[in-house]
């Protein structure tokens, strides 16, 4: 059977540019800014960066802190727009890339639940359909009329991530969400993330434990410095980096 391309990120280059020096105020950063007298150090976060990715595939991005991650994660999230290159996404993406983002901490739970799903497009049908399954996954059932602002970051991040993986999309990025909350409930969104997989979903994974890695992606792309030092089958790419 033909694989099927549904990631293609072609020559893609990201540019920050930091200012060069400190301001006392924000008050004298716009005057200076105004004045074009603020100099810039540019940066390149990723440099030349190309790979692709089938339907079906887990993908995993590793590499040492700064070495450009989560910007790669971002332009295929479509939230960074790449200096140069491009990235062509053939399918819908669920990015959990910061979770809890999206809710206004006023609000009660349940609100922020509908809240939630509107910002990531869906209706309120859809939402009424979810909602039992989201309380359930969250296990909140007894919270759902407090305002987020009193929950732990545990409690928001369990809730965050049991709205953001509803439904089956073709792409889903996981950017160190495995890593909130306590042990039981990482467990919980491995083995949700798992039976998305077995459903046909293509998953980004970002994770600091290799092991993570190997266990949940059959691909992985190792980042050094925004360049790209390795693509290819996991395991060997995993040892190689272990070794490294
Ligand atoms: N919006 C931004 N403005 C300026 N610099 C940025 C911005 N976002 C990222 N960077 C810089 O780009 C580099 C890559 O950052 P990125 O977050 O992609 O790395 P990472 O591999 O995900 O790191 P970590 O493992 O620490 O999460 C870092 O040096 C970071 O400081």
């Amino acid at each position: 059977m033909e694989k099927e391309l549904i990631i293609k990120v072609d020559h893609v280059s990201m540019k920050f540019n930091l200012a060069s020096e400190k301001f006392d105020s924000l008050k004298e950063y716009i005057i200076k800014s105004l004045k074009k007298q603020v100099s810039y150090n540019e940066f390149w976060a990723l440099k030349d960066v190309s790979f692709e990715v089938y339907r079906g595939e887990s993908l995993g991005l590793i590499g040492l802190n700064g070495s450009g991650k989560s910007t790669m994660l971002k332009t295929i999230a479509g939230v960074l727009k790449p200096t140069k290159g491009s990235v062509s996404v053939l399918g819908t993406v669920a990015p959990l890339i910061e979770l809890g983002a999206g809710f206004d901490f006023d609000l009660t739970a349940r609100e922020n639940i509908f809240l939630n799903g509107a910002l990531l497009g869906y209706s309120r049908e859809m939402m009424n359909s979810y909602y039992d399954e989201i309380v359930e996954f969250s296990e909140l059932q007894n919270f759902m009329d407090v305002p987020v602002k009193n929950f732990s970051s545990g409690m928001v991040s369990r809730l965050a991530f049991a709205i953001a993986t509803i439904g089956t999309p073709d792409i889903m990025i996981v950017d160190e969400v495995l890593s909130v909350g306590d042990f039981r409930f990482q467990q919980k969104c491995e083995a949700r993330i798992r039976s998305m997989m077995d459903r046909g979903t293509t998953i980004l994974f970002v994770s600091h434990s290799i092991e993570q890695v190997e266990s949940i992606c059959n691909k992985v792309v190792w980042l050094d410095h925004g360049v790209l030092k390795r693509f290819g089958d996991a395991e060997p790419i995993c040892n190689e980096y272990k070794n490294s």
